[in-house]
């Protein structure tokens, strides 16, 4: 119904764009295109951002280019973004979020709007004010030990031969990136994300087994090389577009995959434990040659899951769960016994690497256990449990009790010194004591670096081995738990981390792929109909999954104000109209809508960041001796592992602070988000636009422009740390900050207000959150002040962006964008970005995979899946330092 209903709209806005008056679109310069079919053979590449800035750099800050029949005007002119971008009462562009074109098939499956995507200014009003309370700095604050937590996990999984906290559920990834980087070695073609050679490799047939122990994780590559062989989507992508190849994630994995997991065993000692756990492994591979991305939902995610995941998470269990032994979703296989949460708790302690004589301060030792930093598990903190990635409800009995030592203790050279016990099923420890760890996990820390050889890039600073890592794919998932845990208080191990991954990345892909095909909804039903239903089934997996988030809304309960969890203020959100509490149809789409925000915004720019500083080694040094000064970096040649950040440490550490700016600059995630569509005329810089264009503030392009920043493409940390360095250029935004004019009948479109380059005016941003959609304007704020300030106030030169061109007004930087639908999550997903990079660097040295061909290869294989990222994952060597 609302695909017939866009369909009409489309054509009426086409009508009324050919027959109407003329306006000024026909001056705004552009790009020639084909009669009928506009530029889209031009965007119909996976990194089409980059086209759009080539685009920018040869047109302007405002140009237009056409996607059949729409046309899409493109700003990257800063003042004019911000005023775009921006709502001053009374003088916004009059427009709606185009977003239902493409967001809502990934946020929910009845295709209902969302807040981020509706036009109704009153559900978005009543949403956007009841969630941005629960991003206020004191919740940031309260996520902050959460985050560290399974970002400690995942420091600990990059080291395949240190020993590892029982049940660490990134440890899988690790083993498969070393799986993955041994076929690419032995294959070097399957670096490009040749599909075909996936398909030769897994036996073309498109049959291939999961890799082993990638559980739902490898149902996300099954689904990618699915797309790959699917001809009647690659009628769309080969039909329209030259050499296009989507080549996302292809994984590729069949049963053999599991004969060899460890690419760098660090020593005999390891070789011998890696084919231990290879062996394991290979057991615990997905027994059935047609296992797919469909058979692992449908047989693993079943119809009362919802209910299933209230129940388990408003009532801690105090029983350990045992992994799942269907041995279809592989998600902690029966020989993975995971029993962290029931390792002895050392109730001082708090902390696996804190009790390691880690230098944790006293107010860091009540945060970290309150909070369960450093507990052998995830789920410790709700009572002792295990961690589950697993998609719940998949029908076989989690509570048995078993007790089996995990094949990764045993892998690991210092396994000794992993005393865990295993399995006791009974921990029923509270959030306080639970958070307590493992001996082994102290030792893990204090033991690695053992190793000496093995080392993959034949080098690194440390004495440690080093292993390759697709950091992207740790990331995503690590915060994924972070946010279900942080903001709906569910554990990871009640949570389908890997399934709900992969099914969002493929109804992103999708999402992606609408959006740059406006015209496609009938085409793709009557050419796709399996990759239709292959996507549909993944929109009522991830459905199942927001349902059952709010089933657990629910079954808490109403909560006074006081509570402010993102869980709790959802719960409290009432129809504008009715002002009944929102139910499930009208809630569902919400919690979708904020977990997609929420999901890969913040891992794609954590690993952003670290490719950055992998392609430039000195900046790199140069974190580690500030992270050095702070006591935050395991030094080498010590054994002692670095003192545990706290959230204080954040905007303490100005390089670090510089170089998140300079890549989330040159890799602005949501680098392509904004897109909005005028409903009226408007004035868009000396352009009056007619009702139905697309208006895309295009945040990469902004970024990146010639016109707004001096060598743009060059990585320079150092322009953020000088106040006032904008470049003497002047030549952005000046053409088009006369803001304000209202012509008759023109909606005034320059609004004017843009503060500057970047004032570092400073909101808290859970009100500002609010404010800065609710009140209007906020044009004059940083875009990063709020969560500068939520962190303790960064360093105010770094607010303003040196090193760009300015005098225009407006923004040059904005990587959480502007104005009334700026980003509601920007200190939480700051938060991470920096905590990550600082647990990641205190304790690795990181440089890229040579398998990537360098980091022009690496820039060449962005693509644009509604987020920026990078095709096949972002490898990395990871050598442990010390
Ligand atoms: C470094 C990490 C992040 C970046 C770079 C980022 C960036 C952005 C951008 C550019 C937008 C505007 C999109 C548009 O106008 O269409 C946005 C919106 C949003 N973001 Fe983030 N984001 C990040 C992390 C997060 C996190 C962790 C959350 C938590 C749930 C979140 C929640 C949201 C929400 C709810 C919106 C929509 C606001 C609205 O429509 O009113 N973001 N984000």
């Amino acid at each position: 119904m609302s695909s017939a209903l866009d369909e009409l709209r489309f054509y009426g806005t086409l009508a009324a764009t050919l027959l109407g008056p003329r306006y000024d679109l026909g001056r705004v310069p552009g790009p020639p295109g084909h009669p009928l079919l506009g530029n889209i053979t031009a965007v119909m590449r996976p990194d089409y951002h980059v086209q759009m800035l080539e685009w920018a750099n040869t047109y302007g800050g405002i140009f237009k280019f056409s996607l059949g029949f729409q046309p899409v005007v493109v700003v990257s002119d800063p003042a004019v973004a911000v005023q775009v971008l921006g709502r001053a009462p009374g003088r916004a562009i009059p427009r709606k979020c185009v977003g239902y074109k493409f967001f809502d098939l990934a946020t929910n499956a009845s295709g209902a709007h969302s807040f981020f995507t509706t036009s109704d200014e009153g559900q978005w009003a009543a949403v956007r004010k009841a969630a941005a309370a629960a991003f206020s700095s004191a919740n940031v604050k309260k996520a902050f030990p959460i985050a560290l937590r399974h970002l400690l996990l995942v420091a600990e999984s990059l080291d395949p031969a240190g020993p590892h906290t029982p049940g660490n559920p990134y440890l899988d990834l690790t083993h498969h990136s070393q799986q993955q980087h041994q076929q690419h070695q032995r294959h070097p073609q399957m670096q490009k994300g040749d599909g075909a050679a996936a398909a030769r490799m897994s036996g073309g047939d498109g049959s291939e087994a999961a890799p082993a122990g990638k559980g739902d994780s490898s149902s996300g590559a099954a689904s990618s090389r699915w797309l790959w062989r699917t001809p009647d989507l690659n009628w769309m992508r080969s039909g329209l577009s030259l050499g296009f190849r989507r080549r996302s994630r292809s994984r590729p994995g069949n049963s053999t995959a599991a004969a060899k997991p460890a690419s760098t065993p660090p020593g005999s000692a390891t070789t011998s434990t890696g084919a231990t756990a290879n062996a394991t492994h290979a057991a615990d591979a997905a027994p059935s040659a047609s296992s797919s991305f469909v058979d692992l939902g449908s047989s693993c995610v079943g119809a009362d899951s919802s209910a299933s995941l209230a129940s388990r998470s408003s009532s801690p269990s105090a029983t350990a769960s045992a992994p799942c032994s269907c041995g279809r979703c592989g998600a902690n296989s029966p020989r993975r016994a995971v029993a962290a949460a029931t390792a002895t708790a050392d109730t001082k302690g708090g902390g696996a690497e804190r009790t390691a004589a880690a230098p944790a301060g006293p107010a860091e030792a009540e945060e970290l256990a309150a909070g369960g930093v450093g507990a052998g598990a995830p789920g410790a903190a709700a009572g002792g449990r295990s961690i589950h990635s697993h998609p719940f409800d998949c029908g076989t009995d989690e509570t048995s009790s078993v007790d089996e030592t995990p094949p990764h203790a045993t892998a690991a050279p210092a396994a000794a010194t992993c005393t865990a016990p295993a399995g006791a099923g009974s921990g029923s420890g509270s959030a306080t004591d639970a958070g307590t760890s493992a001996s082994g996990t102290i030792d893990a820390e204090s033991s690695t670096g053992a190793g000496t050889s093995g080392n993959p890039s034949g080098g690194g600073t440390g004495g440690g081995p080093a292993a390759v890592v697709d950091i992207q794919e740790h990331l995503e998932l690590s915060l994924l738990h972070v946010f279900v845990e942080a903001l709906f208080g569910v554990t990871p191990e009640d949570f389908p981390g890997r399934q709900v991954a992969a099914d969002m990345n493929l109804v992103l892909e999708e999402a992606n792929s609408r959006l740059k095909v406006p015209l496609s909804g009938l085409a793709r039903a009557v050419t796709q109909p399996v990759a239709q239903a292959r996507i549909r089934a993944a929109q009522v997996r991830l459905a199942a999954v927001y349902g059952s988030l709010y089933d657990v809304i629910r079954a808490r309960g109403p909560q006074p104000e006081a509570v402010t969890d993102l869980w709790a203020c959802l719960g409290r959100v009432r129809h504008p109209r009715t002002g009944e509490l929102l139910g499930r149809q009208g809630l569902v789409p919400e919690i979708g809508a904020l977990m997609m925000a929420g999901f890969d915004t913040s891992s794609h720019s954590v690993a952003w960041a670290l490719f950055a500083l992998a392609a430039n080694p000195e900046a790199q040094q140069r974190v580690r001796q500030e992270l050095d000064g702070r006591g935050l970096l395991r030094r080498p040649g010590t054994a002692a592992p670095p003192r545990l950040p706290v959230l204080d440490d954040l905007p303490q550490l100005p390089y670090l602070n510089a170089c998140i700016d300079e890549a989330m600059r040159m890799y602005p995630v949501a680098a392509t988000a904004s897109v909005r569509e005028v409903t009226e005329p408007t004035r868009v810089g000396d352009f009056v636009i007619p009702p139905g264009v697309i208006v895309w503030p295009m945040l990469y392009a902004l970024h990146n422009s010639v016109h707004n920043w001096d060598q743009p493409d060059v990585f320079k940390p150092e322009r953020w740390l000088q106040s006032n360095a904008g470049g003497s250029s002047s030549d952005s935004g000046g053409s088009s900050s006369k803001g304000g004019n209202e012509e008759a009948g023109v909606a005034g479109a320059g609004g004017g207000g843009a503060g500057g380059a970047r004032s570092a005016a400073a909101n808290d941003e859970g009100s500002g959150g609010a404010a800065g959609g609710l009140g209007g304007g906020g044009s004059g704020a940083s875009s990063r002040s709020g969560s500068s300030a939520a962190l303790g106030a960064a360093a105010a030169a770094a607010a303003d962006g040196g090193g760009g061109k300015g005098g225009g007004g407006g923004k040059r930087y904005m990587p959480f964008s502007d104005g009334m639908k700026s980003c509601l999550g920007q200190a939480l997903g700051l938060m991470e970005v920096r905590t990550a990079l600082v647990v990641l660097l205190g304790r690795y040295a990181f440089a890229l995979d040579p398998g990537h061909g360098g980091e022009a290869a690496v820039r060449r294989s962005m693509i644009m899946s509604l987020t920026l990222k990078i095709r096949g994952g972002l490898r990395l060597v990871a050598t442990p330092l010390g």
